[in-house]
């Protein structure tokens, strides 16, 4: 626990706060209220089969005094046929709001999610990140593996 924050999953009502906080990541465009609390809805709705455990899994870690969102991440578990039908954690879209930056919130969000993907059971938990994101993630114990290519619309 960091003291004086609180980390739990997204809930609807976090529109304003995990909109304005993926600011700091990329462009987020035009997202509305009804598709975020859809979004919501679907990442709720889907667990891996005939497990309590849901396939997404968005967190937010909120400060407790002002309850507003300091950051944000998720982690996607990939049910795979390799490694005997094995689980693969994907963690995606980590933002510490610039006001909070520097204060381990990044690496407390990195843990949980982590947590999160080794309790159900991962195999393996990797993600993809820019150079100069190298050693935060060094830090929260993850080492360099591959190279990420991608294509990309227009
Ligand atoms: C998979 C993805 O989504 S990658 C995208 C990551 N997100 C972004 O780039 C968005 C903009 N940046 C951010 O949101 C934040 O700066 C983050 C997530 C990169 C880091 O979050 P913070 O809360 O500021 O980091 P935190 O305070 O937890 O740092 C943990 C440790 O990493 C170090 N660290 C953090 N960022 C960096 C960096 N860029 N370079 C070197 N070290 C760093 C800190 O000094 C700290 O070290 P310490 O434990 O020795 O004191």
């Amino acid at each position: 626990m960091i003291p004086g924050y609180t980390i739990r999953r997204v809930s609807k009502d976090d529109y304003e706060g995990v909109i304005d906080i993926l600011k700091v990541l990329t462009v987020v465009g035009d997202v509305s209220r009804n598709r975020f609390e859809e979004i919501v809805d679907y990442w709720d709705s889907i667990y891996l089969p005939g497990t309590s455990t849901r396939q997404h899994n968005p967190h937010v870690i909120v400060e407790d005094a002002t309850g507003q969102i300091a950051a944000t991440g998720n982690i996607i578990l990939e049910r795979k046929l390799i490694h005997d039908a094995g689980l693969c954690g994907h963690i995606e879209d980590i933002a510490v709001s610039k006001n909070h930056q520097g204060k381990s919130l990044g690496k407390f969000l990195i843990d949980k999610l982590t947590q999160v993907g080794l309790e159900a059971g991962c195999y393996k938990i990797i993600l993809d990140c820019d150079p100069k994101n190298v050693p935060f993630y060094e830090k929260c114990g993850y080492t360099k593996a591959g190279i990420e290519m991608q294509i990309r619309r227009d």
